[in-house]
Order: structure tokens, then C-alpha cells, then sequence
């Protein structure tokens, strides 16, 4: 049997706003190039036939297979040929095909011919058969596997499916082209250097509502001193030009992180950094946490009587060049402060999640996503907040800036910092936590001052990351403290390390 795969539609659904949209094409033409839609009959069985894994999507998106059962090709020397073609749709409504014909060409000297030449060559016989000149109409191989996939949907949803997950996705993809789907092209409002869409695949009424920010922004109370005074001269790197990263002896700028600079050339973050902050964070034995006096979220609960701290972890810091050091804007050090570079959408996880982010590209391991912006508040501006909280508010925003909370003795409450992204923030907000296997971490980066009680909070990923998997960070809170200000709810992050699985009893992990 010849098999042969080519990727020709990789990345069109970037194009293609709608679902349903063509993943990946994988196909075998003939050698007299007599695959046609006209000379291609297909009979779908309704049986399904397990699951195909595609790297490029999150394992949750299980595709569903319907094999052809014949396929047949007239108008060629070989009067019929047994095949399969594979169509497989997942819940968000991807289609991937395979066309797979089984011939006789493995015994001649058939050479395998590019599929962009394959395609032209198609277009162009089939324009020049219906004769068309308006370009609108013309014919397009592009444009017919696309609307093939769209129909192999629509016709799938009203014959019915014993997929109940199946179903589901033929109906929101059915759904979504009776109305054309509503989305926003740029949450960013063009504050960003990159747009960020918002799709709206199941038609939500409840879009979210909130005002987009591309930095912090302090509420009221909040100290942050970012004069240039604060900045000492061997703090910073006044001496350096163009790219810190390129010199041959690391600036003032890596004494932070012991000497060595935390990002590659390539704009990473580095490997080992990388390692030790995770290992701070799955292993946060009794060195990584630090027990503050005078704890500012005990203080918050009860003023007269704070309760004891619940311990921090002590993490690690990067540290950016900034506006007093010499080097240019472009500086190897200076990614955070770059901002997004990422093709990211904002999407519905699920009912029970919400809105979430995924990355519409690849990003290798160590990559700057974004950060967590909201409004810079005291730790007592947040409490008086969440007391005015509505019961309806389903979701919370806020994220305590505690990262070098127990280095100081007694912080006032101008200083115990947190991020609020409820009303004003970035797309960080949308980012859901996974339970100990998330695809991001959050890395405290210093950039305008030297005062750790604040700091940006940055996303970089973890481990390789596909297209279209959702970014998770484990938001690291104690689930069992109904009191703290980030309030806990019910985990359904589906991570075999999930504490609610814990609480059962299944899939503990041991710290
Ligand atoms: C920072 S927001 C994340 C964005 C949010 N999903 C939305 O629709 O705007 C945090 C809230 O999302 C929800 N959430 C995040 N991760 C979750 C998970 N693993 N399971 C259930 N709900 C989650 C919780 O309601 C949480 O308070």
C-alpha cells in the first residue's frame, strides 16, 4: 500500500476564523493525478474507531475517527481503488483528514509530487474547465476541503452521534457557523505589540467584563518607589552598550542571579534557573519557606488578634536591566519589559473553568509568555474588596506579591503587595490553574526598583508547549483556606495531581 503524508494545511485554522477548519491534511495522489472531488465517492461508516493523539493539540482533545469504508477513483488507468480516508473532529471542532489509497504505484517509477504544485495544478484544470473569470468563484482545492470538513460536520451533527463528546463538538461547531460566531479581534485594545483574539465558540452571553491594561497600575495606598534614586550605581549597568548578553563578563545586572544571566541569547529562560525555581515550587520543604512575625494576611483577618503566618516560599528573583543601565532597549536582558510576543487566544475551557488562554504556536521551553497585570493594592485594600465581593462573583483575580515577604521584619501595610486584575488587567487574568503539572510558572522579575515587596510577575513555560494546548500556572493556594484572599474553589484542572483527587485519596503526591 502506498502511504504518503503531506502537511499541506498546517496552521490554516490561523487563518480560517471558523470553525469547523482543517487541521492538518494528509493525503496520496495518483500518478495521473486523478483525485478529484468529482472522481472520489466516500461512504462513512457511523462506527467509530478509537482515538488518534496529535501531538499538536492537549491530550484532552481526543479526536474521534469515522473510516471510510470505500473509496473510489474513476477516470483513471486503475478503475477502482480500496483506501481509507480518516476524519477525525475534535470537541473545539478541528478536522483532520488523511486519504490514504491503496494502488499498485508502489511497483512503478511514480515519483511523489510536491502538493502546492499539486494544488495549483488542480485549481487552474478546474478554473479553466468552469471557465470562470470572476476570481471570486474560482475554484480552489484549498477552499473545497474546507467546506468538505464544514459538511462532513453539519451532516455528522443531524444524523446523530454515539459520541456523546462528539456530539457536543458538532453541535457548538454548528453552532458557531449559524452565527458566524461573534469574537473579539484584540482584547488589547492595541496596548500590546501582538493581538490577542477572544473566540467565542459557544456563543457565551457573559463576555468578560473588565478594562484592559498592559502594566500595573497602583489602586491607591500602594508604595512603589521606582525613583532612579533608589537604584544604586553597582546595582545597574550605566557602563554597559547594545547587549549585556553579548559582553564577554556578565554586568552588575546578573548579580541577582549569582553571577550568570537568567536568559539565553535565544530569549529563554535558562535551564537550570528554570529547574531550581520548580523544584522550589513542587518541593517547598521547610528551607523555601519563610515564616514572617507579623504575618500581613494573618493582620488582615483580625487586626487584634492576627493569626499565625502560614509560611511564604522564598523565591527566586530576575532581574532586568532597566532605564539607569546603558544598554539599549533590545538588551538580552530585557524580555519582560519587551512585552507579549506570543500568538495567544482567549478562549471557553469549560463551564465549570471558564474563559482560559491557549498558545496558538509552539513555544519552546523557558518562553516569556506574559505577565500577571492588574491594580497594585495593599494587602488591606484587597480585604476591604473581597468583603464587598459580590456572592455572584464567580471567579477571583487577585495574587499576593509575597515573594520576599519573610526577608523583611515587619512590612507595613503600604508595602504587603498584591496584583487585582478583577477590574483592570492583562490577559494573565485569563490563565487557569492546573494542579502541580501546569505548563507555566510565575517567576518574580525585578525591574524598576530594587524593592522586592514588588515586583512583575512573569509566565514562562515549563517544558515544550503545542499549539492550542491551554496555559495553566499552579496558582498555589491552600485549597483548605476558605479565609485567604484568593479564594478557593473547586478544582477541575483535571491534572492527575489534582488535590481534589487527593482529597479522595488517589493520585497523592508526597511532598
Ligand atoms: C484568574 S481567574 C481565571 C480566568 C477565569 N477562568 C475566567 O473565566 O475569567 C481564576 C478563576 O478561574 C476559575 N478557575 C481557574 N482554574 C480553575 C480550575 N482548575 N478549576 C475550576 N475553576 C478554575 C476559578 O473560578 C478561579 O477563581
Amino acid at each position: 500500500m502506498l502511504f504518503y503524508c503531506y502537511h499541506v494545511l498546517q496552521n490554516i485554522n490561523q487563518r480560517h476564523t471558523h470553525i469547523p477548519r482543517i487541521f492538518n491534511l494528509h493525503c496520496d495522489f495518483r500518478r495521473d493525478m486523478s483525485l478529484t472531488l468529482s472522481e472520489i465517492r466516500l461512504c462513512l461508516s457511523d462506527a467509530s474507531n478509537g482515538n488518534l493523539c496529535v501531538k499538536s493539540l492537549s491530550s484532552q482533545d481526543q479526536f474521534m475517527q469515522s473510516k471510510v469504508v470505500k473509496t473510489t477513483c474513476s477516470g483513471s488507468k486503475a478503475t477502482t481503488c480500496e483506501g481509507n480516508i480518516k476524519i477525525g473532529s475534535s470537541r473545539l471542532g478541528e478536522v483532520k483528514m488523511y486519504l490514504n489509497c491503496s494502488s499498485a504505484l508502489r511497483q512503478t517509477s511514480f515519483c511523489i509530487p510536491n502538493l502546492d504544485v499539486v494544488m495549483k495544478f488542480m485549481d487552474k484544470k478546474y478554473n479553466s474547465f468552469c471557465n470562470t473569470v470572476d476570481p471570486r468563484s474560482q475554484f480552489s482545492m484549498v477552499k473545497l476541503l474546507d467546506d468538505f470538513c464544514r459538511s462532513f460536520l453539519k451532516l455528522g451533527y443531524r444524523k446523530g452521534s454515539n459520541s456523546k463528546h462528539a456530539n457536543s463538538s458538532l453541535q457548538s461547531a454548528e453552532q458557531a457557523q449559524k452565527n458566524k460566531t461573534p469574537f473579539i479581534i484584540d482584547i488589547t485594545k492595541g496596548s500590546e505589540k501582538v493581538k490577542i483574539p477572544l473566540r467565542d465558540e459557544v456563543r457565551r452571553e457573559d463576555l468578560p467584563k473588565f478594562n484592559y491594561i498592559p502594566n500595573n497600575i497602583i489602586y491607591q495606598n500602594a508604595s512603589v518607589n521606582i525613583s532612579l534614586a533608589r537604584i544604586s550605581d553597582d546595582s545597574c549597568c550605566s557602563g554597559c552598550s547594545g547587549d549585556c548578553l553579548s559582553s564577554l563578563l556578565p554586568c552588575a545586572c546578573a548579580q541577582e542571579t549569582g553571577g550568570v544571566f537568567a536568559y539565553t541569547p535565544q530569549g529563554l529562560l535558562k535551564e537550570d534557573f528554570l529547574t531550581a525555581c520548580m523544584s522550589m515550587k513542587h518541593e517547598p520543604k521547610d528551607h523555601h519557606f519563610v515564616y514572617c512575625k507579623d504575618c500581613p494576611l494573618g493582620k488582615s483577618k483580625d487586626d487584634q488578634k492576627p493569626e499565625k503566618c502560614k509560611g511564604h516560599l522564598l523565591r527566586k528573583f530576575v532581574k532586568e536591566c532597566w532605564r539607569k543601565c546603558g544598554c539599549d532597549m533590545h538588551c538580552g536582558n530585557r524580555i519582560v519589559q519587551q512585552g507579549i510576543k506570543c500568538k495567544l487566544e482567549v478562549y471557553w475551557s469549560s463551564e465549570v473553568k471558564g474563559w482560559g488562554l491557549r498558545t496558538l504556536e509552539d513555544l519552546p521551553k523557558g518562553t516569556f509568555v506574559c505577565e500577571y497585570v492588574g491594580e497594585i493594592l495593599t494587602n488591606m485594600e484587597l480585604y476591604d474588596r473581597i468583603m464587598l465581593r459580590s456572592r455572584n462573583d464567580r471567579h477571583t483575580y487577585p495574587v499576593t506579591l509575597d515573594a520576599d515577604w519573610g526577608s523583611e521584619k515587619v512590612l507595613v501595610d503600604e508595602e504587603a503587595l498584591c496584583l487585582d486584575a478583577t477590574y483592570n488587567g492583562n490577559v494573565g487574568r485569563f490563565i487557569n490553574h492546573r494542579c502541580s503539572d501546569a505548563n507555566l510558572i510565575d517567576i518574580p522579575v525585578e525591574v524598576e526598583t530594587p524593592d522586592h515587596h514588588y515586583y512583575h510577575l512573569a509566565f514562562f513555560t515549563n517544558r515544550d508547549v503545542s499549539a492550542y494546548e491551554e496555559l495553566t500556572w499552579d496558582y498555589g493556594i491552600d485549597f483548605d483556606d476558605h479565609n485567604h484572599p484568593i479564594k478557593a474553589f473547586q478544582c477541575c484542572c483535571g491534572s492527575a495531581f489534582c488535590h481534589s483527587k487527593n482529597q479522595k485519596g488517589k493520585g497523592k503526591i508526597e511532598n
